[in-house]
C-alpha cells in the first residue's frame, strides 16, 4: 500500500518534508483511541499490537517519537509496551509528567486535586450519577467516566454542571473527552506540551495523531509551527464518537488499526535503519 496523500496542501508538504528528512522528524501520538483501542474499562486499555511493533521499527529511522497523553506517563509506558522501544518520550497528564526511558518526572499536584478527591464521591451521589459511573484517580487529576452507565451521554450531561462548579471552586479545569470529564490542573495542554519538544530536538517536521477533543490543542500547535517553518501533518484516528478532529485533520485513518497501517506505510517510504538499530529499548 502507498503512503496516503494528505487532503490539504500544507499537510502534503508536511509529509513530503518528513519523508525527505526523517532524521529531523518528530512523530507524536495520543494514546487512548489513537495507539490503543477504546475499551470499557480504562485499566484494560493496551496499545494495538501493530502500532507498537511499527513504532519500534520506525523509531530508529526518525528523529524522535513522542506520546502525548492525558494518562499518567508511567501508565502509558506500561499499557503501551513503550519501555521496549528506544527513542521514545512520553509526556503524561497533558504534559505535566515526562518519561524518557528512565524515571518519570512529575510535579506535586496542586492542593485542589486532593480537595476534589475528597468531595467527588459525595457529589456524584447527590446529583444521582447512575450506576456504571466511575472515577479514575490519576494522582494529578480525577476522571469521571460514564461509558458503562446505561445512558452514557445523558449521565455525562447530568454530572457536568456540578463537576464544572467543583473544579472551578478548587482551581482546576474540566477537560472533556470520550464519555469522560476530567478535573485537572490548568496551565498545560497537549499543544503547550508538544511545542517545546519540537524546539528541544530541532525538529524540521512534526506529525501528530490524535482522536479526541484534547488533541485539538496539538493540532493548533502543528499549525502554529508551520508559521515558524516547521512542516506539519495532523492525523485523525477516526471514531463515531468524535467528529471535530476529522474535520480539521490533514489525514483521516480508521482508529488505532488505521494508525498502525499508516505507520507501516510511512516505514516503507523511509530509508532502512542502520543495521541493529530497530526495536532497542531505552534503559530504565
Ligand atoms: O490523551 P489520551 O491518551 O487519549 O487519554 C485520554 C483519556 O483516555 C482514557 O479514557 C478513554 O479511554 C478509556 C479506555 O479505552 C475509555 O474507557 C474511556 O471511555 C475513554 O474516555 C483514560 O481513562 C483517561 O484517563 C485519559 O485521560
Amino acid at each position: 500500500m502507498a503512503l496516503p496523500r494528505p487532503r490539504t496542501r500544507a499537510g502534503a508538504d508536511g509529509l513530503d518534508r518528513l519523508t525527505a528528512a526523517p532524521g529531523t522528524a518528530l512523530l507524536a501520538f495520543d494514546f487512548d483511541g489513537t495507539l490503543a483501542p477504546i475499551v470499557a474499562d480504562p485499566s484494560d486499555a493496551r496499545a494495538h499490537p501493530g502500532a507498537v511493533s511499527e513504532l519500534a521499527r520506525l523509531s530508529p529511522r526518525v528523529g524522535r517519537v513522542a506520546v502525548v497523553t492525558g494518562r499518567p506517563a508511567r501508565t502509558a509506558v506500561d499499557y503501551g509496551g513503550l519501555a521496549g522501544i528506544g527513542g521514545v518520550t512520553v509526556l503524561g497528564q497533558y504534559g505535566r509528567e515526562r518519561w524518557d526511558g528512565g524515571a518519570v518526572t512529575t510535579p506535586a499536584p496542586p492542593p485542589g486535586v486532593e480537595r476534589v478527591r475528597r468531595e467527588l464521591p459525595g457529589l456524584l451521589e447527590r446529583v444521582g450519577a447512575p450506576e456504571g459511573t466511575s472515577v479514575e484517580d490519576k494522582g494529578q487529576a480525577l476522571a469521571v467516566h460514564t461509558r458503562n452507565a446505561a445512558g452514557p451521554q445523558a449521565a455525562l450531561a447530568l454530572v457536568r454542571p456540578s463537576l464544572e462548579e467543583l473544579a472551578q471552586r478548587h482551581g482546576l479545569v474540566v477537560e472533556p473527552g470520550r464519555l469522560v470529564l476530567e478535573l485537572r490542573p490548568p496551565g498545560m495542554d497537549k499543544g503547550a506540551a508538544l511545542q517545546p519538544l519540537v524546539r528541544e530536538w530541532g525538529a524540521t517536521s512534526v506529525l501528530y495523531a490524535g482522536d479526541d477533543l484534547a488533541d485539538l490543542a496539538a493540532f493548533d500547535a502543528v499549525e502554529h509551527l508551520r508559521g515558524q517553518g516547521v512542516a506539519g501533518v495532523t492525523v485523525c484516528s477516526a471514531s463515531e464518537e468524535v467528529a471535530a478532529l476529522a474535520e480539521r485533520a490533514d489525514l483521516v485513518v480508521g482508529g488505532p488499526a488505521g494508525v498502525a497501517g499508516l505507520l507501516a506505510e510511512l516505514r516503507a517510504a523511509l530509508p532502512e535503519a542502520p543495521s541493529g538499530g530497530e526495536g532497542g529499548g531505552d534503559q530504565e
